[in-house]
């Protein structure tokens, strides 16, 4: 095993004009471990994922992966090092005009020939981890309730075996229940096939059910950061409000 962190961000910065999105943060996600960034709406969480993943240049700083720097690597390498990388978007963005077993399979079949009876068996493996069998192989994204789209979008994200994952809001309109079957899922595929995962999300459920650590960013910064069964009692009056929802506090 490296040695490395997974990820690792040194004094990153980044503004839009006079708008200071990232202010010198730094950070670091070891292999295996599941990190999750909390903050409010606005404070920046894209935009760390875009930059991680090579979408968008830093102004400073330094990104790592695998103990390797991408900040200003050429573009070719770029895709080489995002080959490691396995996305959850937020509402699961599927492919509507696609069957399931080929919306699971559809980065796997890329610029390559595949044959279509092991691309499906492909797909009900991945189905099967989430919890869904061959009865929704052939049937559209449309055609499924929202927690079962969201199942068959982690199925995707898994599919291609991603070193790392972001999870971007997995949990956003789904009611309580299905919420808690997602983040099992998440808890479980993380440790069972040692993925790495970067989590975004305003969903607290969610933030200590999957976490094994937490960081928060407020304007630009890393404010806090610690093991999940710290949130709770970071001393920090940012945290605090965030954490228990209060709209008095120093965030407005
Ligand atoms: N391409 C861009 N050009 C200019 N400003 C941008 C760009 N992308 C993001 N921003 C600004 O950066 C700030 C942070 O945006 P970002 O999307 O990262 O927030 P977020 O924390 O992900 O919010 P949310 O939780 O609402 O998704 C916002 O003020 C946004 O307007």
């Amino acid at each position: 095993m490296s040695d490395h962190p997974k990820i690792e961000l040194q004094g990153v910065s980044k503004s839009f004009g006079s708008n200071h999105v990232l202010r010198d943060v730094s950070f670091s996600v070891e292999p295996g471990e599941s990190m999750t960034i909390i903050g409010g709406s606005g404070c920046g969480k894209s935009v760390m994922l875009k930059c991680i993943l090579g979408l968008m240049d830093v102004d400073a700083g330094k990104i790592f992966v695998d103990g390797e720097e991408i900040t200003g690597m050429k573009a070719a390498d770029h895709d080489r090092v995002r080959a490691k990388f396995g996305m959850l978007f937020q509402g699961g963005a599927l492919f509507d005009s696609l069957p399931i077993w080929r919306n699971i399979t559809f980065a796997l079949t890329q610029g390559r020939h595949k044959r279509s009876s092991d691309m499906r068996a492909t797909a009900l493996e991945n189905l099967e981890r989430v919890g869904l069998g061959k009865e929704v192989l052939d049937l559209r994204p449309s055609e499924l309730s929202g927690g079962m789209q969201k199942r068959v979008a982690l199925a995707r994200a898994i599919a291609p075996r991603p070193e790392i994952i972001f999870f971007d809001e997995p949990t956003t309109g789904l009611d309580p229940i299905r919420t808690d079957v997602i983040n099992k899922l998440i808890v479980e595929l993380v440790k069972d096939l040692g993925i790495t995962a970067l989590t975004i999300t305003h969903d607290m459920g969610s933030v200590e059910k999957i976490s094994d650590r937490v960081a928060m960013l407020f304007e630009g910064r890393i404010i806090w950061s610690g093991p999940v069964s710290e949130l709770r009692h970071s001393g920090d009056v940012h945290v605090d409000q965030f954490v228990q929802g209060r709209a008095e506090g120093p965030i407005s």
